[in-house]
């Protein structure tokens, strides 16, 4: 198989979906890789450290696209890229179609099989989402700490405190990968932190690892209301895979916070859970002020340290990737139930329950149409 690396191009996106070793490894299995020119430059990895594993090095990004068999890539195919579908292209990658219509139309349009990173999935767990989700939950408690400064529009809290003087506040809405690492990094600074889920049984085993380091709350508008009108910070963290995330904040409980409160909504790329996050930022832009309230909304935040996010990534794409590449993506499928959780969109059919139910398809299981 011929496998095609484009360079990543949105804002501030440095990570790629390949290294050296994948390379190497997919070489070893008889297959090609081509991999853009500096493709690799922002997670530190050179056309020439390419090329020494067995790649070649293409010039335009349309030649990968056209001459590949799948390609690999970390985050959605922006608008400029649609233009590269085509019937039997294999897309693995990022896609998060419930809250990106357009590109679930232009995959069905021109009948890809669109394979998401976030919903492969091996007895619940989502192993291609998770060390994204560690990096992200890690740095939206340090990207909360931050924005909380005077100098970059916040209330200016520290939120470990001093001696004498009261830590900031943080409640963590979501007690999955995102959540859990968010309270490992604050409270590692000293915040008074509060996490709330819907899962009892999740409850208890953060309530067993963090012990009364950590306040768990159940999920319900009552405890939110309360915890996000007394927080400095509050970081978004539900997960429904696959689906749009539900609307847990509204606008009136983000009124009741004091100016200079911090949101990150690390759910934004499933849509996010605050009714007044209205919009994707950027790292170039990242925050926005609505009631006095500062929100943080960037889709790909492991994007901002993508030497870290690129080897935690490909640690965890690479097997499956030589799966689908040795077995032909029928085969693989029908072999892995994990990847066959994986599959959004093939023979111009939805194929995930969720994206199909929130953006309004008819929902076609993947069996019914590879085969
Ligand atoms: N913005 C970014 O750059 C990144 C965003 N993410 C996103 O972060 C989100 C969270 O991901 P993970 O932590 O990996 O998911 P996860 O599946 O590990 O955790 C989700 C948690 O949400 C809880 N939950 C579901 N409904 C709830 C409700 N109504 N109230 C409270 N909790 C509820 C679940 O019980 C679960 O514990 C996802 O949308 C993921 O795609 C992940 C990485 C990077
Ligand atoms: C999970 C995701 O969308 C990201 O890492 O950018």
């Amino acid at each position: 198989m011929i496998i095609g690396v484009p360079k990543e191009i949105k804002n501030n996106e440095n990570r790629v979906a390949m290294t050296p070793a994948g390379v190497l490894a997919f070489v070893k299995a008889g297959h090609e890789v081509r991999i853009e020119n500096g493709a690799g430059t922002g997670s530190g990895f050179s056309n020439e450290d390419y090329e020494r594993a067995g790649a070649l090095i293409i010039e335009r990004a349309e030649d990968i696209w056209a001459g590949a068999d799948m390609i690999m890539k970390v985050k959605e195919p922006l608008a400029a890229e649609y233009g590269y579908f085509r019937e039997g292209l294999i897309l693995f990658t990022y896609l998060h179609l419930a809250a990106e219509p357009a590109l679930a139309k232009a995959l069905t349009d021109s009948k890809v099989t669109a394979i998401a990173y976030e919903t492969v999935s091996v007895g619940g767990t989502l192993p291609l989402l998770t060390p994204m989700s560690e990096v992200a939950g890690r740095m939206a408690a340090q990207i909360g700490a931050q924005f909380l400064e005077k100098s970059k529009g916040g209330k200016g809290v520290l939120l470990g405190g001093v001696p004498g003087v009261r830590p900031g506040k943080v409640t963590i809405i979501g007690g999955g990968v995102v959540g859990t690492n968010a309270a490992k990094i604050a409270i590692g600074l000293g915040a008074d932190v509060s996490l709330i889920d819907l899962n009892p049984e999740r409850l208890r085993q953060l309530n067993d690892i963090f012990g009364p380091s950590l306040t768990t709350l159940m999920s319900n508008p009552f405890n939110i209301a309360e915890a996000v009108a007394e927080s400095d910070l509050v970081i978004g963290a539900v997960l429904i895979p696959g689906a749009k995330a539900p609307r847990l904040v509204s606008e009136a409980m983000v009124q009741a916070m004091q100016p200079g409160s911090v949101i990150v909504d690390v759910a934004i790329d499933q849509g996010g859970i605050f009714e007044t996050v209205d919009h994707i930022t950027t790292h170039d832009n990242p925050t926005y002020t609505k009631h006095g309230v500062l929100h943080y909304a960037v889709a790909n935040m492991p994007g901002a340290v993508p030497r870290t996010s690129t080897i935690a990534l490909t640690n965890v794409t690479l097997p499956f990737a030589l799966q689908i590449a040795g077995k032909g993506v029928v085969e693989a499928i029908r072999a892995s139930t994990a990847l066959a959780l994986g599959v959004n969109t093939a023979g111009g059919a939805v194929t995930y329950e969720a994206v199909a139910r929130d953006l309004g398809y008819t929902y076609v299981p993947v069996e019914h149409v590879l085969h």
